[in-house]
C-alpha cells in the first residue's frame, strides 16, 4: 500500500503551495501514510511538522483546536498512552527495536490560516533542520541549474576559450596553448560528470584554500552524510555546497596551468554589463551628489531608501542567472527603486534607520572608528550602486570607514573581484561627469582607508555563515566590530539561511541560526527558492497572484530589504 500511494502524494505535494480545496480523506491518508514512510526511511523522530500537515488535518476533521504529532513512540510512551489514539497506521517493529507508529492526536491551539507553505520534505536527512536545497529535486529551481544553468556556464566558458586561442597565444607564448587544450579537456569532462550525475572529486590541493576544500569534501562526507558518501554527486549532493564545488573546480582548471592561472575568464561579461550601463551609472550617481553635496537641502534621513533600494536592484542584473548572456536593466538603479517598491516583499529600511542608522548618524560618544561593512556581490552596475551606498555612508555622516567583502578568485560569473573594484573605479569616468567625480572621490577615500577592501577566504567556501563563527572565527571577531554588514545578493541570502527549504514564515532570526555578529541588512532579489519571514499578508497576496506557481522565487523580480541581529520594531 505504501509504494503506491506515495507517488500520489508527491503528486499532489509536488507544487510548493497545494489548494486546501482538493483536499479529500483520500489524500488526507496518503499524507498519513506518507508522513509515516518518511520517519520510517529517515529513520529518526520527525521533530518538525510540516505547516500543510497540521492544515490539512485541521481544514479536514473540522476541528478548531488540535495538533498533530508524527513520530516514533518509544515502545514506553506508547504504552504510557495505551496505543495509538487515531488508530493510525500501526506497523510492526523496526531496526532499533522501538515500536514506529504513525500516530495523530489532537492536543492544543496550533497554527495559523496560512496559505500552505513548504515542500513535504519534512527534514534535511542529515541533520533534521529544513531540507537543504538539492538539485535531485525535479521540477525544482535547482535541478534547472544543475540539469540546464552549469552546463551552459562550462560550454560559454568552453567557447569563449575557443574564440580567445589565438590572442591568447599572442599575448602568452605557445605555452598557452597546450594549457587550453588542457583546460578543455577537463571541461568536457565536467560537462560530462554533471550531466551524468558522477561524484565530486578531489582536484589538486593548490591555491590558497586547495588543502581546506579537501578537508570540507571529507567533513561533509563523514560528519554530515557518513551513510550515503555516494550521494555527493552533482545533483544529489547540498545545493550550496556543489556550487560553489563547481566554481572552485573551473578556477582550478585554470589554476593548474603555466600560462592562465591569472585569468579571469568572467572578466569580459563582468566589464560588458558595466559598459552596457553607462548612462544608466550617470543618472543614479547624479542623484547622489545632489543628496550627498555639502549644501544639499535635504533632510539627514532623505535620500536612504533611495539608495539602499538602488544596491538592491542593481542585484538584479545578474549575468550567473543568464549564463553570462546580456541582461541589460532598463532603467537606472535610482529610478529602479522609486518605481519598483510593490515588489519588495519585506522592507525593514524604516527599521534599520530607527534602531542603526540614525543613532550610528546621530553619534552621541563622538565615537572616530564607525564601520560599515558591504559583503559585494555582482561587478558591473550592481558595483556601482554598492560604491554608490558607501559614498552615502560616508558622506552623510554614518560611518568613519565601510569595508567592501569581494571574491578572491572569479566566482558565480559575475562576483566581484579586486581587479573588478580596481577597473570599476578606474573606469567610472566614461560614464560621465558625475561618475568621474565620483571615481575620484572614491580613490581618495581608498588611500584615506575610509573605504578599503577586502577579500577573506571565507567568501569562496561553500559554507553558510551560520558557520563562520567555527570556520572562519577570525573574520567573525571582524565583524563584531562593525556597526552593519550589509548582505548583498542571492548568494549571500542563500548562505545567511543555509539554503534550506525553509517554511516561508519561518522567523529570518530562526533562519540564520545563530549568525549575529552585529546587525545584518540582507539586499537581495529572490534568485533561488529559499526565503524567511514572509508575513501571513504577503503570503496571501502571493497566493493570489501566483498560486502554485513560485516563479516569484527565482525570476529576480521581487526582492526583500530583511534586518536581522535587532530587536523588532515593537519591543
Ligand atoms: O548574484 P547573486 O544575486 O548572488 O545571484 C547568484 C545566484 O543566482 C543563481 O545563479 C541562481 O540560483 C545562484 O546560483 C546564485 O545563488
Amino acid at each position: 500500500m505504501h509504494e503506491s500511494t506515495t507517488p500520489k502524494l508527491s503528486k499532489i505535494l509536488s507544487p510548493r503551495r497545494v489548494n486546501s480545496n482538493a483536499l479529500s480523506a483520500e489524500h488526507l491518508i496518503q499524507l498519513a501514510v506518507f508522513a509515516y514512510e518518511t520517519h520510517r526511511i529517515a529513520g529518526v523522530v520527525v521533530n518538525r511538522i510540516p505547516q500543510e500537515f497540521i492544515d490539512f488535518i485541521r481544514i479536514f476533521t473540522n476541528q478548531k483546536e488540535e495538533t498533530v504529532k508524527i513520530g516514533r513512540i518509544s515502545s514506553a510512551e506508547e504504552n504510557e498512552k495505551g496505543g495509538n489514539e487515531t488508530g493510525g497506521n500501526e506497523s510492526g517493529g523496526n531496526e532499533t527495536g522501538g515500536t514506529e507508529a504513525c500516530s495523530i492526536f489532537a492536543k492544543k491551539a496550533c497554527g495559523s490560516n496560512l496559505p500552505l507553505t513548504s515542500d513535504m520534505g519534512i527534514v534535511d536527512e542529515f541533520d533534521h533542520v529544513a531540507p537543504r536545497l538539492r538539485g535531485k529535486k525535479e521540477g525544482t529551481f535547482a535541478y534547472f541549474t544543475v540539469r540546464d544553468r552549469w552546463p551552459k556556464i562550462v560550454t560559454s566558458l568552453v567557447d569563449q576559450l575557443t574564440r580567445k586561442r589565438d590572442a591568447l597565444i599572442e599575448q602568452h607564448g605557445e605555452d598557452a596553448s597546450a594549457d587550453i587544450a588542457d583546460i578543455l579537456e577537463k571541461f568536457s569532462r565536467l560537462r560530462y560528470e554533471i550531466m551524468t550525475d558522477k561524484p565530486l572529486i578531489n582536484f589538486p590541493e593548490s591555491g590558497p584554500d586547495g588543502k581546506m576544500w579537501h578537508d570540507w569534501m571529507e567533513e561533509l562526507k563523514t560528519a554530515v552524510m557518513p551513510n550515503d558518501v555516494e550521494e555527493l554527486t552533482y545533483f544529489k549532493g547540498p545545493w550550496l555546497f556543489v556550487e560553489c564545488y563547481l566554481y572552485r573546480f573551473i578556477y582550478s582548471a585554470f589554476l593548474a596551468t603555466k600560462k592562465l592561472a591569472d585569468m579571469d575568464y568572467f572578466e569580459d561579461s563582468k566589464r560588458k554589463n558595466f559598459l552596457d550601463h553607462l548612462d544608466q551609472v550617470e543618472e543614479a550617481v547624479a542623484f547622489l551628489m545632489k543628496i550627498t553635496a555639502k549644501d544639499s537641502p535635504a533632510h539627514e534621513m532623505f535620500g536612504i531608501h533611495q539608495i539602499l533600494k538602488s544596491s538592491l536592484w542593481g542585484n538584479r542584473a545578474d549575468m550567473s542567472l543568464t549564463g553570462g548572456d546580456d541582461h541589460t536593466m532598463k532603467m537606472s538603479s535610482i529610478a529602479a527603486s522609486v518605481q519598483l517598491k510593490d515588489y519588495i516583499l519585506i522592507d525593514d529600511v524604516n527599521w534599520l534607520m530607527v534602531k542603526v542608522l540614525a543613532p550610528l548618524q546621530a553619534n552621541p560618544q563622538k565615537l572616530k572608528n564607525r564601520r560599515i561593512d558591504i559583503v559585494l556581490d555582482n561587478a558591473g552596475v550592481e558595483l556601482c550602486a554598492d560604491l554608490m551606498m558607501a559614498e552615502f555612508f560616508l558622506a552623510r555622516g554614518f560611518a568613519d570607514k565601510v569595508v567592501l567583502h569581494g571574491k578572491a578568485i572569479p566566482w558565480f560569473v559575475s562576483d566581484t573581484t579586486e581587479n573588478d573594484f580596481n577597473w570599476t573605479v578606474d573606469s567610472l569616468h566614461l560614464a560621465g561627469q558625475q561618475s568621474a567625480k565620483l571615481g575620484e572621490q572614491i580613490k581618495k577615500r581608498v588611500e584615506k582607508m575610509e573605504i578599503i577592501y577586502k577579500a577573506d577566504l571565507f567568501w569562496i567556501s561553500p559554507h553558510p555563515y551560520c558557520d563562520m563563527q567555527e570556520k572562519a572565527p577570525e573574520l567573525y571577531e571582524e565583524l563584531t566590530t562593525s556597526s552593519l554588514v550589509i548582505f548583498k545578493g542571492d548568494l549571500n541570502y542563500r548562505k545567511l539561511v543555509g539554503d534550506r527549504d525553509w517554511d516561508l514564515n519561518t522567523s529570518f532570526k530562526k533562519a540564520v541560526r545563530g549568525f549575529d555578529p552585529c546587525p545584518i541588512l540582507a539586499l537581495r532579489t529572490l534568485k533561488a527558492e529559499t526565503i524567511a519571514g514572509l508575513t501571513d499578508d504577503v503570503l496571501k497576496v502571493l497566493l493570489e497572484k501566483f498560486d502554485e506557481d513560485n516563479s516569484w522565487m527565482t525570476s529576480g523580480e521581487y526582492a526583500v530589504c530583511q534586518l536581522g541581529g535587532v530587536p523588532p520594531i515593537e519591543e
